[in-house]
């Protein structure tokens, strides 16, 4: 969104701005875990017509000329139907590094882990504000790559400030894993970044923020631009 060609630019200015990880998102109908930002994006990929084969094959052409590796974000329904393995090696081929499937919970990680593994995928998995400690654990020792704290209940979306909980969060987190973390769910600004890189965390997520600039601006020209400078910009912020 706005369409491939301009995600392929998308995918190479983030990787130029200093991005560690790109997470490139799979739209999909039924989107439960995103916000309206998000959603809306989805909703104008699927509208134009896109899917999942399309997908890929912008990725397979963009992933050479990118340094930092790429994690494909999708529900679980898209791999189901086309068989956990069969899913796996398509995106592999693609030449994708990891892969976040919110809406599978840890206890159902095991195929989609075994498979992944299979193709030397990573699968990161999420702990959330109301995730208890032993399974905080549990997820943290389970996830590859990196481990995804999401700062707040609901779905995502930018917000005017980070939940005062997340540092509580990290700290305890980090006595339980030795992996990094990054926050995610409501960071856009580079003020929220400091605070977030302040309170011990490896990383920052951000989803709506950038997906808005590309979705929401007069032109892919004029998108790409005003992504450009975001990124830059909380790249910055992070010490
Ligand atoms: O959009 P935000 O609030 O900046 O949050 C990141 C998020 O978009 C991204 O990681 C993501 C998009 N859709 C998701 C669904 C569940 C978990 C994570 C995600």
């Amino acid at each position: 969104d706005p369409d491939l060609a301009t995600t392929a630019k998308a995918l190479k200015v983030l990787d130029a701005c200093g991005s560690d990880v790109i997470e490139l998102g799979v739209p999909y109908s039924d989107p439960l875990a995103d916000g309206p930002v998000i959603q809306a994006s989805a909703t104008r990929a699927l509208t134009k017509g896109t899917t999942f084969e399309d997908v890929i094959s912008m990725v397979k052409e963009v992933v050479p000329e990118l340094s930092c590796p790429l994690a494909l974000f999708t529900y679980y329904n898209p791999i189901l139907k086309r068989g956990v393995a069969n899913f796996m090696s398509v995106v592999k081929e693609a030449g994708v590094h990891g892969l976040v499937v919110p809406d599978v919970p840890l206890e159902e990680t095991d195929i989609l882990r075994s498979e992944a593994a299979k193709n030397n995928l990573e699968l990161v998995l999420l702990t959330t504000p109301t995730t208890p400690t032993e399974r905080m654990e549990r997820i943290t020792k389970a996830s590859e790559g990196f481990v995804y704290l999401v700062s707040t209940t609901g779905v995502t979306g930018t917000r005017a400030n980070v939940s005062f909980k997340v540092e509580a969060l990290l700290k305890e987190i980090k006595q339980v894993t030795d992996k990094a973390v990054a926050v995610g769910f409501g960071v856009s600004t580079p003020e929220q970044v400091k605070q977030i890189a302040g309170w011990g965390a490896d990383g920052v997520i951000v989803g709506s923020a950038m997906v808005r600039q590309l979705g929401e601006s007069g032109s892919p020209e004029e998108g790409l631009k005003k992504l450009e400078e975001l990124a830059k910009s909380l790249k910055a912020a992070f010490p």
